[in-house]
């Protein structure tokens, strides 16, 4: 069984093509692809990957043809002397991640022209998400038609939160209008947990974790027994922890006075959206590699961004560890949490008190998929690698065999 995986983001994308080898989805994609559109203004990055190889370029595209600008590298898999399968057939079925499923969809679930509709319906929620999501899954079944086609929900994860983490302390009616927060990043959080149980060797019914999912979105979840208790985004993936270009959350009292000053709704969305958080702060990028190259070489307003991030990030990390009667793992995950030991360290710095302690060479050493806290420490501090294709690939073939 071959599994195409789209996981398809507001400026880029990531695909990959796994194998079901003796019942469970290969770790190590047979090929991968990674597409940037912000890449240069004329230009689209598009750079693939097969399995033992390094990463080579594909013939770029114009960035406004968008995704459906990509059907090309999808074909490349199946047509022309390099392709790997035999004809699009040979692709059992096609994974996407969708960001909002809304309350409807509290599992993965194969894409009808009702789930199509509802995700269209969602875009108002996940603007810069569900769109990208949509033309994929257009894309896809217009050039592989017949092959099913699975929706995972960034979503899901969340939707057992308890009420009172799941709605907002607004008017009841608004509730009942769909107003209530539905949580992102749920599939890597999930992947997270599931992931720190086996590098602990302890059921995952039995731990107590909070994983921060920091990548250009960031968000942290608290997880009992495998179960998401409360997490930091919100109605949308605007709320919370500041990010790369997001604000998180604010003072709801500004939006209403840029209103009165005369902001235009478009204009708010892009400022809250695009030109807030490390960018807006630090006035450079929303990259936190740049942040922290120009903060190293005494840039004040890029030492003042990082700053704000790692308060923001500690205060919901205390947020979320209210909802657990203890700490079992601290979990680091996505871009900036599993490379960034200066992002790792200052989040942890002095929280001995709670039991999180990590060791500084471990911190400093490239981590991956294990364990840096100091030999002692009663709560243990996780580098855990995403692998959201890998966890969508996997929950895809759990739909079509019926699970
Ligand atoms: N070595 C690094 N040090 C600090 N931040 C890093 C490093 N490598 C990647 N990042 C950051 O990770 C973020 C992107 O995270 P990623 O999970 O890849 O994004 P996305 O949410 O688009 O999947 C960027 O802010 C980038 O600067
Ligand atoms: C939901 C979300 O914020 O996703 P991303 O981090 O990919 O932007
Ligand atoms: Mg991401």
């Amino acid at each position: 069984m071959n599994i195409l995986v789209i996981n398809a983001g507001s400026s880029s994308l990531k695909s990959s093509l796994f194998q079901v080898v003796e019942g469970k989805v290969d770790a190590t994609p047979l090929w991968q692809a990674q597409v940037d559109f912000t890449y240069r203004p004329e230009e689209t990055l598009i750079q693939t990957r097969r399995r033992g190889g390094g990463w080579v370029s594909f013939p770029s595209i114009p960035p406004q043809a968008g995704i459906n600008g990509l059907a090309p590298l999808f074909q490349s898999l199946w047509q022309g002397e390099e392709a790997l399968l035999p004809g699009a057939k040979a692709i059992d079925a096609i994974g996407h991640r969708v960001v909002h499923g809304g309350s409807l969809y509290q599992r993965p679930t194969q894409i009808s022209p009702i789930v199509e509709q509802t995700i269209e319906q969602l875009i108002p929620l996940a603007p810069a998400h569900n769109p990208a999501a949509l033309e994929g899954i257009r894309l896809l079944g217009h050039l592989a038609p017949g092959i099913p086609q699975v929706a995972v929900f960034d979503t899901a994860f969340h939707q057992q939160m308890p009420a009172a983490a799941a709605l907002y302390p607004l008017p009841y009616a608004w509730a009942e209008q769909g107003i209530r927060r539905y949580g992102f990043h749920g599939i890597n959080h999930e992947y997270c947990a599931r992931r720190a149980a086996e590098l602990l060797n302890r059921p995952l019914s039995e731990l107590r974790l909070i994983t921060c999912h920091l990548g250009n979105g960031c968000s942290l979840a608290a997880i009992r027994g495998g179960k998401s208790v409360d997490t930091t985004m919100g109605y949308t993936p605007l709320e919370g922890l500041m990010m790369g270009s997001r604000s998180g959350s604010v003072d709801p009292g500004i939006l209403i006075h840029q209103l009165r000053q005369g902001m235009s709704v478009e204009e708010l969305d892009r400022i809250l959206n695009r030109e807030s958080g490390l960018k807006g702060v630090s006035g450079l990028s929303s990259d936190m590699r740049t942040v922290l190259e120009a903060m190293e070489a005494g840039h004040k307003r890029a030492e003042l961004a990082f700053d704000l991030f790692i308060h923001r990030l500690r205060s919901q990390i205390g947020s979320m560890l209210m909802n657990l009667d203890r700490l079992d793992a601290l979990v680091f995950s996505g871009g900036i949490g599993e490379n960034s030991a200066p992002v790792r360290a200052a989040t942890c710095a002095d929280l001995g008190f709670l039991g999180i302690q990590i060791d500084p060479v471990l911190n400093a050493g490239s981590p991956r998929n294990c364990d840096i806290s100091t030999f002692d420490a009663a709560v243990r501090v996780l580098v855990i690698s995403a692998q959201e294709d890998w966890a969508i690939a996997t929950a895809c073939q759990a739909v079509l065999q019926g699970e």
